[in-house]
């Protein structure tokens, strides 16, 4: 990666901001009325279930697809239509990124630097940061899933960008991967960089990110840090009992239990009175396997985004009151 100093003298302005913006595809409504503004070395995650405009949102804070009302300024410019000063600024790792398949490893990248005017230096230490030093000299058309998963992060860091825009980047990697991926994401981050991500993993928007925000149905309900979002939302603590040791409707109605749950091999009860709770179990059950965890960041959103709520949710959430 080449050495690119984040640009002073504006600091006090964010990275990106989203004004209400909108887009529809025919008559759907895949990004409805977000504001939020991503400050500078920021971590952001921007999380939601499949189809909630997650990708629509940042293509648009990319300058890749056009909004159909409302502003967005990416340091201070708006990146569409095509906005050629800001490119050197912006790393892009795009789901559907394109690769020169006929060309090797090294080459598809030295390509890539060519553009941005990055040295050979840059495109060495990049394929060695997101682990492909190894790779140089293979096609990158007999390259594995994880590997162009890899190739194209790198082609999205190669020249050094101040903001870095990730679309799941970690979806095709393997759990080694994934946390290599984390320490470079940590490394980036260490030097001032800012990114806004995407992801499905929660354990990782956990410990990744600043702050992050929940898209629902195309409307951002929620930002916060994770732990904010935790403390807020995550009230009580859950046990899980394994299957089979009593039955739903019967732990519902144990006294304290706020909510009962089926999780893979667990049932999984939620309340606020721990206490209470295990000492009703224990005779019934027995307490052997029986285990205690606080919220996550996962339980949080799956909380939110069960809801199907259409309205903001309250909470350290400046954007939708701005
Ligand atoms: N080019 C397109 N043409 C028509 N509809 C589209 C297009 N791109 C996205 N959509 C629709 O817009 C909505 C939001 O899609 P988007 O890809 O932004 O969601 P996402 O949150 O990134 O989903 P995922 O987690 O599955 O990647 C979906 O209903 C999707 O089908």
């Amino acid at each position: 990666m080449s050495s690119t100093s984040p640009t002073a003298g504006t600091d006090s302005e964010p990275a990106v901001s989203v004004r209400d913006v909108t887009k529809s595809y025919g008559g759907r409504r895949a990004v409805d009325g977000v504001s939020l503004d991503v400050r500078r070395g920021e971590f952001f995650g921007l999380l939601g279930p499949n189809g909630a405009g997650k990708s629509t949102l940042v293509e648009i804070m990319e300058g890749l697809r056009q909004a159909d009302s409302g502003e967005v300024a990416v340091f201070g410019e708006s990146p569409w239509p095509r906005n050629t000063g800001l490119l050197p600024r912006m790393g892009v790792q795009t789901q559907s990124s394109a690769f020169f398949v006929r060309l090797t490893v090294h080459e598809h990248l030295r390509t890539v630097a060519a553009l941005f005017g990055a040295d050979r230096a840059a495109v060495d230490s990049t394929l060695e940061a997101v682990g492909l030093g190894d790779r140089h000299d293979v096609r990158v058309d007999s390259l594995s899933g994880g590997q162009r998963q890899r190739l194209a992060i790198a082609s999205a860091l190669v020249h050094g960008p101040e903001l870095i825009f990730l679309d799941e980047p970690t979806a095709a990697l393997d759990p080694a991967g994934r946390r290599d991926l984390w320490e470079v994401l940590r490394g980036l981050k260490a030097r001032g960089r800012t990114i806004v991500y995407t992801t499905h993993h929660l354990d990782e928007a956990e410990a990744l990110c600043d702050r992050v925000g929940i898209l629902v149905s195309g409307r951002l309900v929620v930002t916060d840090e994770p732990q904010r979002l935790i403390g807020t939302f995550g009230s009580g603590s859950r046990l899980l009992v394994p299957l089979g040791r009593i039955d739903e409707e019967r732990a519902a109605a144990l006294p304290g239990v706020d909510s009962v749950s089926v999780q893979g091999g667990h049932l999984v009860l939620e309340t606020r009175a721990t206490g209470r709770v295990l000492a009703a179990l224990d005779p019934l059950t027995g307490l052997d396997g029986v285990q205690t965890r606080t919220p996550s960041l996962e339980d949080v959103y799956l909380d939110i985004t069960t809801r199907q709520t259409d309205a903001p949710l309250a909470s350290n959430n400046q954007e939708q009151q701005a």
